[in-house]
């Protein structure tokens, strides 16, 4: 194919604005339909029926006022995981504590509708984070608001557990007055071993260190330089367990911190070691703990979370004289409480609306002002990958992707993690059921054996816009429109943003230049004069309304390509006709 000539171009109509689509999900009340039932259509939620929200757990006032403003609040408690199930497919979002299994069954069972799972706290352990990202759901938590009170709990565990304070005053109100029994230990001086240097455990390290204490820490990931800030030591895992008087845990349920206080670390500890828990109860070993503690190396346990939560009443661990426990108190305060649920309130609400959240926790975060200045971008992204995936031949062949964006904006100054979301979707959706978004685009190319590349070109001059050019090219496939082949032998389209509208300026080697709004006929032709009236009385006989129209050519009265934008689909006979002038060599008619 000829390389590319100039363009003319005809606006015949002012086009509309388009919207950013990053979680869009499919229309609410559909969610009887199967996926492949549903229509493709895909909506901002806010701009249409009130979403409903399921909150499965005791969520702050102030939360709940502020969900209630923007949706159909349902608080249904204490659900069995099969009035979950069934309840789930009605909700566009669900909000949870620890207490809610949100396993793969219950996004199964959501059949696409649920786009949020609100954890109004911090471990997100009881949440299938897998299976969100598959069925394209965001989750995101309430990182912050928590810590202070999950902090000052593991100060009480730890005060109380030294000084018998449970124990004594169940003696005392049993009516005993046990003075010798209950001599406790002191804190000052000795070694506090913080497992887990993140939010909960430098707060409870600072504490600590008021207390008179010797902190250490080991987090695999921790700066040294903020644990050296509140004078805390990091040290190895066998240095931290080997040489501390009191354990506190603060690390997150992973595959790699599952029961890693077991049989042979307890064996590596101090003799009357002192253990204290608000993280999660699966780190530890329970039945080793118990073992450790009848053989004298754990002198007591302060526990508030367990491996089954609420354990089983005839737990040895729980009924052990030597161990407190309290009920997952950690983050139970007044103050946290309503903290978390505003907190998880504007994250979902958020989410809800199309924005991006600073909490996602299965999702890349796009901050906010970047999400308003490529929103433009996202929506060319997405119309260019469909175009892209429709001039394949079989779109199902469609395997390998390249992707160039030309930009003035130096590499680090623009993300293309959205972008490439969109093409994503854009590329999946026109061919398959499947549903695409930001959080589940790369995982869902993957799985179909997509693969997709990204280049950058750098352009000289002012960066004031993020991008000058997306182009999208598809390798080793045949095209039902010759023309999209370029020079190299790919299908290549190309795009740019003019006035914030996305257009389409390159087919194959042609240039075009036509706004990616309604739908798209694209026409090779031998060029001459009438081509435009002949096309366009065509489709004006069925009052198919033409927004723009663009010719490339190779040269005067050689091949070119004629981009005509549609507002209403033609019908097949329109097509045909189209297709039978005398001059038109190939057309293609493309749903955008
Ligand atoms: N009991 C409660 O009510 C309550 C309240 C809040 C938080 N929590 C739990 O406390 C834990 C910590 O919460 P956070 O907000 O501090 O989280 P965080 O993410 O801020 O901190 C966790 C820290 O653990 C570290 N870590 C990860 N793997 C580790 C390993 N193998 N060994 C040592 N450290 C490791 C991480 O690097 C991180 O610094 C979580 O499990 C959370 O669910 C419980
Ligand atoms: O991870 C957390 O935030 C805490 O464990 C709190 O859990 P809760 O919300 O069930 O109290």
């Amino acid at each position: 194919m000829a390389a590319s000539a100039s363009s003319a171009i005809l606006k015949l109509s002012s086009p509309s604005t388009t919207t950013a689509t990053w979680l869009r999900h499919r229309p609410l009340g559909l969610s009887s339909l199967s996926l492949r039932d549903q229509p493709r259509r895909f909506i901002v939620l806010s701009m249409d029926a009130k979403p409903t929200i399921l909150v499965s757990e005791k969520l702050g006032e102030a939360g709940l006022n502020l969900l209630k403003e923007f949706a159909n609040v349902d608080c249904s408690y204490n659900l069995s995981s099969e009035e979950l199930c069934t309840k789930i497919s009605l909700c566009d979002a669900l909000i949870v504590r620890s207490g809610t299994k949100v396993n793969r069954e219950v996004f199964e069972s959501s059949a696409g509708r649920l786009k949020v799972v609100g954890r109004a706290g911090v471990g997100i352990d009881n949440v299938d984070l897998a299976a969100a990202t598959e069925h394209g759901c965001l989750v995101v938590n309430a990182p912050t608001a928590n810590t202070v009170a999950a902090a000052e709990h593991g100060i009480a565990l730890l005060t109380s557990m030294a000084r018998n304070i449970a124990q004594a005053d169940a003696s005392v109100k049993a009516g005993k007055w046990e003075r010798n029994k209950y001599v406790g230990v002191s804190l000052v001086g000795k070694t506090l071993a913080v497992m887990g240097f993140g939010k909960v455990g430098s707060e409870v390290a600072r504490r600590a260190k008021g207390l008179g204490m010797h902190v250490i820490a080991h987090d695999p990931y921790a700066p040294a330089d903020r644990a050296h800030a509140i004078g805390v030591e990091l040290v190895s895992f066998d240095m931290a367990i080997s040489t501390a008087d009191f354990i506190s845990l603060h690390m997150p349920l992973t595959a790699a911190t599952s029961k890693i206080l077991n049989d042979e670390n307890f064996a590596k500890m101090k003799k009357g070691v002192r253990i204290i828990n608000v993280a999660r109860g699966g780190v530890i070993d329970e039945e080793a703990l118990v073992k450790a503690i009848d053989a004298g190396i754990v002198a007591q346990a302060a526990l508030d979370v367990f491996t089954v939560e609420p354990p089983p009443k005839d737990s040895k661990l729980v009924q052990h004289e030597n161990v407190i426990a309290t009920p997952h108190l950690g983050a139970s305060t007044m103050e946290a409480q309503e903290g978390v649920a505003i907190e998880i309130a504007e994250a979902v609400v958020g989410a809800l609306k199309g924005e991006l959240a600073a909490t996602a926790v299965n999702a890349p975060m796009v901050p906010a002002q970047v999400l308003t200045e490529l929103k433009p971008y996202v929506a060319l992204a997405e119309k260019l990958g469909r175009l892209a995936v429709q001039l394949v031949a079989g779109g199902d062949g469609v395997k390998t992707v390249k992707v160039t964006y030309a930009s003035a904006r130096a590499p680090d100054d623009l993300d293309t993690r959205l972008l490439r979301a969109m093409i994503t979707k854009g590329l999946i959706e026109p061919i398959s059921s499947v549903f695409v978004n930001l959080v589940n685009a790369d995982f869902t190319a993957k799985q179909r054996g997509l693969r997709i590349t990204e280049e950058r070109i750098i352009l000289d001059g002012s960066p004031e816009n993020p991008l000058e050019s997306v182009k999208v090219q598809i390798a080793n496939v045949e095209s039902k429109f010759a023309s999209a082949i370029s020079d190299s032998g790919e299908v290549t389209v190309e795009g740019r943003v003019k006035d914030g509208i996305p257009h389409l300026t390159k087919v194959g080697s042609f240039e075009v230049d036509v706004s990616l709004e309604g739908s798209l006929i694209l026409c090779r032709q031998v060029d001459q004069p009438g081509m435009i009236g002949k096309v366009g009385s065509i489709l004006g006989e069925e009052n198919v309304n033409v927004s723009f129209m663009s010719v490339g050519r190779i040269a005067p009265r050689k091949q070119a390509v004629m981009a005509i934008g549609v507002d209403e689909e033609p019908s097949k006979q329109s097509l045909k006709r189209i297709g039978e002038i005398s001059a038109v060599e190939e057309f293609v008619y493309l749903k955008l």
